[in-house]
């Protein structure tokens, strides 16, 4: 369905989601457990399909005060506060039925090596955007350790067919497709038999997304190390060149209970509004913004460093932002892919180039978002350069003007657009809004919260 949004000022506070990375990895864990709890999850669309694949393995994941958890208690998940998690205990089970890990690429990753484990054959589907999403070095890399993994179509896309049991090895894989593929050997391989070492082909895009794994295998009580060349342990995944997890390790978070902090690529939407169209003189409030490893943190000093004045009290887990007239900026996204939606619709408002570099990871995503973003801000009057792995707006807020966009079935260009929309001239028509469910759902309710003028042509899940 469409959403109008007209050009409006914001104020007041709003709250960030929970985390969908955390999240995912959260409800894994805890399937890979012998049961725990997982406080403040978010609830979405991708973060579904991960607890419909625990129920599938023979886990069960309900709201934590309600009675009786089904196996399939993933499919209707609706809003709590906290998540029951029956888990596998290490051991998934063969699915009675296909995984449908519908939109979301971090389920099909985690779940397909998670798969790996089953003495038995798992297959794995997703809708359109996700069948059309790089697989192959996963499958590959399983391959090499043992396992058969498919492409039914043999072009290293979903559907996928798994059939384990994994013992664990030594495996090769680049570092430069989707860090998902690391995230995944790391979860599963800490309770094979043997271990994974993974040795990087490519150094590591999106490294901070294995720096999550490892704060939260940690808080699970599983170890695993990043590794230099010379195979001595680095303090996190920035520039490693491999990494280990050794086997026969237990998931158990401490006291049976894990936490999930709120999410800054969520946050980069209500921070970018607030940077464009708080109204002047006022401070936008977001809460939910404590420290942790999300390198989408990032989007704080990057909107700082556009000129807006931002304050974040980490301690307090709040950050204000102001309005001010923003200038362009060079931003390298190599860490923070999901980053750059936003990044672009703050470059086409501010004055002069924002160049965000080294983005063609970006394209691998639930649409590619580098040629999403650059079409549909020039709809709107920016002026775009676009290179394999540059994308350049030509920014002057004066020639942003309201255009009938498309949101490409892709939650965070609808989210990146409707922040361009608060600033051009006039009304903007957005394309498939419905989509923030995959990471936001309440994302137009926030909005309109603060003030936004946006009309939904139909209602808004
Ligand atoms: O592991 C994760 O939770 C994610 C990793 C990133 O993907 P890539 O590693 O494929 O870049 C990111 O874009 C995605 O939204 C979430
Ligand atoms: C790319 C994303 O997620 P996933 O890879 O899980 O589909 C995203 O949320 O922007």
């Amino acid at each position: 369905m469409d959403v109008r949004v007209t050009h409006s000022d914001l104020r007041g506070t709003a709250r960030a989601p929970p985390s969908k990375s955390y999240t995912h990895r959260a409800l894994l864990a805890a399937g890979y457990s012998d049961g725990a709890t997982v406080e403040s999850p978010l609830i979405s669309a991708d973060t579904r399909a991960t607890a419909r694949a625990v129920g599938a393995f023979g886990g069960a994941v309900a709201p934590a005060d309600a009675e009786g958890a089904g196996a399939d208690a993933g499919s209707d998940l609706t809003d709590a506060d906290a998540l029951a998690v029956e888990g596998f205990a290490g051991r998934p089970g063969v699915p009675d039925d296909v995984i449908d890990c519908a939109n979301s690429g971090t389920t099909m990753r985690l779940v397909t090596a998670a798969a790996a484990l089953a003495d038995g054959a798992t297959v794995l589907t997703g809708d359109e955007s996700l069948r059309s999403r790089p697989q192959g070095p996963l499958l590959d890399a399983l391959g090499d350790l043992g396992v058969r993994a498919e492409s039914t179509r043999a072009n290293g896309r979903a559907p996928l067919v798994v059939s384990g049991p994994l013992a664990g090895g030594e495996v090769a894989i680049p570092g430069d497709v989707s860090s998902q593929y690391v995230t995944a050997l790391l979860m599963a391989g800490a309770v094979t038999d043997e271990g994974i070492a993974v040795d990087l082909t490519t150094p590591l895009k999106s490294a901070p997304y294995v720096d999550i794994t490892l704060e939260l295998l940690a808080d699970f009580g599983v170890e695993a190390t990043p590794l230099d060349e010379a195979g001595d342990a680095l303090d996190g995944a920035a520039g490693a060149a491999g990494f280990s997890v050794p086997g026969g390790q237990t998931y158990a978070p401490s006291d049976g209970t894990y936490a999930v902090p709120g999410d800054f690529s969520s946050i980069s939407y209500l921070l970018g509004a607030g940077a464009v169209a708080a109204e002047p003189g006022e401070s936008l409030r977001i809460e939910g913004a404590r420290p942790s490893a999300q390198g989408d943190a990032a989007i704080v000093e990057i909107v700082d460093r556009m000129g807006a004045s931002v304050d974040w009290d980490r301690e307090a887990g709040e950050i204000g932002v102001e309005r001010a007239d923003l200038t362009g900026v060079t931003v390298d996204v190599g860490d923070t892919p999901d980053l750059l939606p936003t990044i672009a619709a703050l470059g086409a408002v501010a004055d002069g180039d924002t160049r965000i570099e080294n983005c063609e990871h970006v394209r691998y995503k639930e649409t590619d978002r580098v040629s999403a973003m650059a079409e549909e801000l020039s709809a709107m009057g920016a002026e775009t350069t676009e290179e394999p792995d540059v994308l350049t707006i030509h920014g002057d807020e004066s020639s942003l003007k309201g255009a009938t966009v498309d949101g490409r079935a892709d939650h965070r260009i609808v989210m990146a657009l409707a922040v361009a929309a608060l600033a051009a001239e006039g009304t903007t028509t957005i394309r498939g809004a419905e989509h923030v469910d995959v990471s936001f759902p309440g994302f137009f309710d926030a909005m309109a919260d603060l003030g936004m003028d946006v009309e939904p042509d139909g209602a808004i899940e």
